[in-house]
């Protein structure tokens, strides 16, 4: 991956650039990417200029692009992501903001395991992993209201989404569900869940992505109110019975 050629893209599409060490990171955590694919199922996107777009790019883009409403976090947020996988949206974003601190949370101990290597590789001090089912650290004492900021990229739907995300987040918290598509109906659905949980829709941005050419979506969901102590609910039952 040459990061170079990116450098003109970051600063058109999201008004950023990485720095020389930011770059080498990126680069650093490809390279790890298609190691610990060849041992693990860790993603299908292992083309260069793929892996930029829909890992690299799409993790930063529902950050950096909506500034308005990140800006008004202390320098030192506090983020979750949600079902991180081989680390999506999480690392791009710890290695793109030093002065958040960054829980990477997953239910597969293989794939946090990976990430451990992937976090001492790369120094990324301001990261950390947890393994555990979202359903049950959502009533933890030491998570529950306990972030700025709570990420979210291909976990399920997004009702489940926002029953996942809006227990962890201290009042005036900000949640941010990446999503592919997104529909008025979507929306309507959404706003229902939303209300019950302490939440409301702030924003829903679109996207077009720079290289393909394809259509995203980033819904930005604020705490307003504490969410009631039954949510989230048991393990499973978020996806089986939606909001
Ligand atoms: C399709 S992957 C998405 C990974 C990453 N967010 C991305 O966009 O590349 C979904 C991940 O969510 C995790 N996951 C699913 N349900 C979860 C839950 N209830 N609690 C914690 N992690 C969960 C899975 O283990 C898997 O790694």
């Amino acid at each position: 991956m040459t990061n170079d050629n990116f450098l003109e893209i970051w600063q058109e599409t999201l008004n950023w650039q990485p720095s020389a060490q930011q770059q080498l990171k990126f680069q650093q955590l490809y390279e790890l990417i298609l190691e610990g694919n060849r041992q693990l199922n860790l993603t299908r996107i292992t083309e260069s200029q793929e892996f930029w777009e829909k890992h690299l790019w799409d993790s930063l883009r529902g950050i950096v692009l909506e500034q308005q409403f990140i800006s008004s976090l202390d320098e030192g947020a506090s983020v979750i992501d949600i079902g991180t996988g081989a680390g999506f949206p999480g690392i791009p974003i710890a290695i793109a903001s030093p002065n958040w601190q960054v829980t990477l949370l997953d239910s597969t101990r293989k794939k946090i395991n990976f990430i451990d290597k992937v976090l001492t590789e790369l120094a990324l001090d301001n990261a950390k992993t947890l393994v555990g089912r979202v359903e049950e650290i959502g009533q933890e004492i030491q998570h529950r209201q306990s972030y700025d900021v709570a990420v979210i990229r291909a976990v399920g739907s997004p009702s489940a989404c926002a029953e996942y995300t809006l227990p962890l987040l201290k009042r005036g918290g900000l949640a941010v569900i990446y999503r592919g598509n997104w529909t008025e109906e979507e929306t309507a659905a959404l706003k229902k869940a939303v209300a019950q949980l302490g939440g409301k829709v702030e924003a829903i941005a679109q996207f077009t992505t720079p290289l393909s050419q394809s259509i995203r979506h980033c819904v930005y969901l604020r705490k307003i109110a504490a969410t009631p102590a039954i949510f989230p609910r048991a393990v499973g039952v978020p996806t089986q019975k939606p909001l």
